[in-house]
């Protein structure tokens, strides 16, 4: 059971979810507890379809939970809202803007006055490293920039939470290397918390203060392990041997609850 403390962001309480499918009713979450604190990061990982995703969107507000109650801040979440911003695997920039306008849609569409956002739109393009190509359109862009574009359009916001649906799964390894880096950093620096879904567990171990493993649908929590490194972390971490030791243990926890 998850206990309450006034650092506790996000609650989810006893949640279950049912879908109904022309086959039939599918229960896809069971009694999941789960609490996260402000700043914390918590990857989560589990087999293909056991409802990582699902869990996302009702802490997005986009679901409803079967049963059980998801909270924020003490708030039962009912639907979205200004306080969460969810990133996609696939990058959801509008091409028909450049890269300064689409930082811009955001506030512009909140009805927010110039003044409140002006100035952070120059300071996330360098932060995310896009300065030079603020006047560019998307498709004049790598994957990688685009979604640096993406995560730039998170942060203008201000949200407190991101939740982020395998952000990286689709670039290089050299890209999402850097990628993971620049993320540990901006939100180190406003320290925001993130639910990061991965396939990739040496990316969960990296990025998170927590990993949580899923086991298959129904799907419960089969573990959470908490990981020990500073928040500054660098990538050369990934060689050390205390990180080696903990992607192994998830890894070999991972590949039971897939057999099982
Ligand atoms: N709206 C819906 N209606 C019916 N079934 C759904 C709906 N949304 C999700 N599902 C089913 O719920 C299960 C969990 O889906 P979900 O996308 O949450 O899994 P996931 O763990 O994120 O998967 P993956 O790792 O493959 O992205 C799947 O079997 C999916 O088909």
């Amino acid at each position: 059971m998850s206990t309450l403390s006034s650092e506790n962001l996000i609650l989810l309480n006893n949640v279950c979810k049912d879908f109904d499918t022309p086959k039939g009713k599918i229960t896809v979450l069971q009694h999941i507890n789960l609490t996260v604190n402000k700043g914390e990061k918590v990857c989560i990982v589990g087999p293909s379809g056991c409802g990582k995703t699902t869990i996302l969107n009702m802490i997005a507000g986009f679901l409803q939970p079967s049963s059980g109650e998801v909270s924020i801040n003490g708030k039962k979440v009912v639907k979205p809202g200004p306080d969460r911003t969810v990133v996609f695997q696939k990058d959801s920039v509008f091409p028909w803007l450049t890269v300064r306008k689409n930082l811009e849609y955001g506030p512009k569409v909140r009805g927010l006055p110039r003044s409140e956002w002006e100035s952070k739109i120059d300071f996330y393009l360098e932060k995310v490293k896009l300065t030079e190509f603020a006047d560019r359109y998307p498709k004049e862009l790598s994957g990688g920039m685009r979604k640096r574009v993406d995560i730039a359009r998170a942060y203008i916001n201000s949200p407190e939470i991101l939740l982020m649906d395998e952000p990286f799964g689709p670039l290089d390894v050299m890209t999402k290397e850097v990628m993971q880096k620049d993320l540990l950093d901006l939100t180190r620096e406003e320290n925001k918390s993130i639910i990061f879904i991965t396939h990739d567990i040496e990316e969960a171990v990296f990025l998170g203060d927590r990993v949580i493993v899923m086991t298959a649908r129904p799907a419960k929590i089969h573990s959470d392990i908490k990981i020990p490194f500073p928040k500054d972390r660098d990538p050369s971490l990934k060689m050390e041997p205390e990180f080696q030791r903990l992607r192994k243990q998830i890894d070999g926890i991972f590949k039971g609850v897939e057999q099982e």
